[in-house]
């Protein structure tokens, strides 16, 4: 709990971009709205309150409006104060800013070791690990296979639900990659319907070395109730996660709305649940977008949770 506790307070700060005409959302301003003006947590009465993390100078002064502003719309890690962050310190498509616990983000190898059926099942060698979840069809095997860069890691199919197990992938002999069952079978016949509360449910809330929760969100489509459910769920149970969109690539809105304004939809309504947005990044498996930018993000969750 120790552990969880800690990579929360890592992602006290965040939300709707900031820095390049690329990203869907206006430069922050330095007034800003007093809605933001408490920290990470769901607006749900029942929500644990979380501090900040301070560092030395922000503990002992009162911290600044424009600080307290970017602590609420950037996701401003450990060892970074909120007064001192510029612009390029901001991953491109994305509210993310990278501070000193960011370090080599390479992969250079990866095996993979088993698939379980349950939680219990999973390695117990305590190496941090990252989830990757969302809706079936999300594109969370193609991820997988764009972040190790081989085509055969993870399987992907044009069929939904081909994920149905807990799958653990070893990176560099040291952490892991986890390819979870997708939710929300809408198209997906009888047999591949799996009871997603019970089975991933109970991996989310008994696994103690889980730094993160990479919830991936079609960029191509409006936003899903079902996907926010998901983030909602994920936020009142303590678990932190990262807002990946994938599917950036598919710019030609022939119909309805581009990746940047379902994106901007989708995070209009994460601002009615959270105070303060969890950090976010767009993403393709096609281009490559956001891919190295998206393992430099992980590389500085795993180093603040390994310390
Ligand atoms: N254009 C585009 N297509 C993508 C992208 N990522 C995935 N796809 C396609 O979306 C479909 C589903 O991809 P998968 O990676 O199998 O999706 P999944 O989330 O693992 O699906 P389940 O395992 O069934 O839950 C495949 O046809 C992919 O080629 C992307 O970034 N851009
Ligand atoms: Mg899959």
């Amino acid at each position: 709990m120790l552990v969880r506790n800690k990579i929360l307070s890592l992602q006290l700060a965040s939300l709707i971009n900031p820095s390049s005409s690329f990203l869907p959302f206006p430069k922050p301003t330095l007034s800003f709205p007093t809605r933001y003006l408490s920290h990470w947590t769901l607006r749900n009465p029942t929500h644990r309150h979380v501090s900040a993390p301070a560092s030395k100078t922000t503990q002992t002064r009162q911290i600044s409006d424009a600080a307290r502003f970017v602590r609420t719309v950037l996701f401003v890690p450990p060892g970074v104060d909120p007064d001192e962050v510029t612009e390029d310190m901001v991953l491109p498509g994305s509210n993310i800013v990278i501070g000193p616990y960011a370090g080599e983000s390479r992969i250079k190898e990866v095996e993979f070791v088993k698939s379980s059926g349950k939680a219990k099942e999973c390695p117990k060698d305590h190496r941090p690990e990252f989830a990757i979840l969302g809706r079936s069809n999300v594109g969370k095997s193609s991820l997988i296979n764009a972040l190790v860069r081989k085509k055969e890691v993870a399987l992907t199919s044009k069929k939904p639900g081909k994920t149905q197990l807990i799958n653990h992938f070893l990176v560099n002999k040291s952490w892991y990659i986890v390819d979870l069952p997708g939710y929300g079978f809408a198209k997906a016949p009888d047999a591949a319907r799996m009871d997603w509360s019970s089975f991933t449910k109970g991996y989310f809330l008994n696994r103690d070395t889980l730094v993160a929760v990479l919830l991936l969100v079609d960029a191509s489509v409006p936003p899903q109730k079902i996907d926010l459910d998901c983030a909602n769920w994920l936020g009142r149970n303590n678990i932190p996660i990262t807002l990946v969109f994938t599917k950036c690539d598919k710019m030609k809105a022939s119909k309805g709305k581009r990746p940047d304004e379902n994106i901007r939809d989708f995070q209009q309504v994460i601002r009615q649940n959270y105070k303060v947005h969890p950090p976010w990044i767009m993403t393709s498996s096609v281009t490559g977008l956001g891919r190295d930018d998206l393992l430099l993000h992980m590389s500085q969750l795993r180093n603040y949770w390994d310390q």
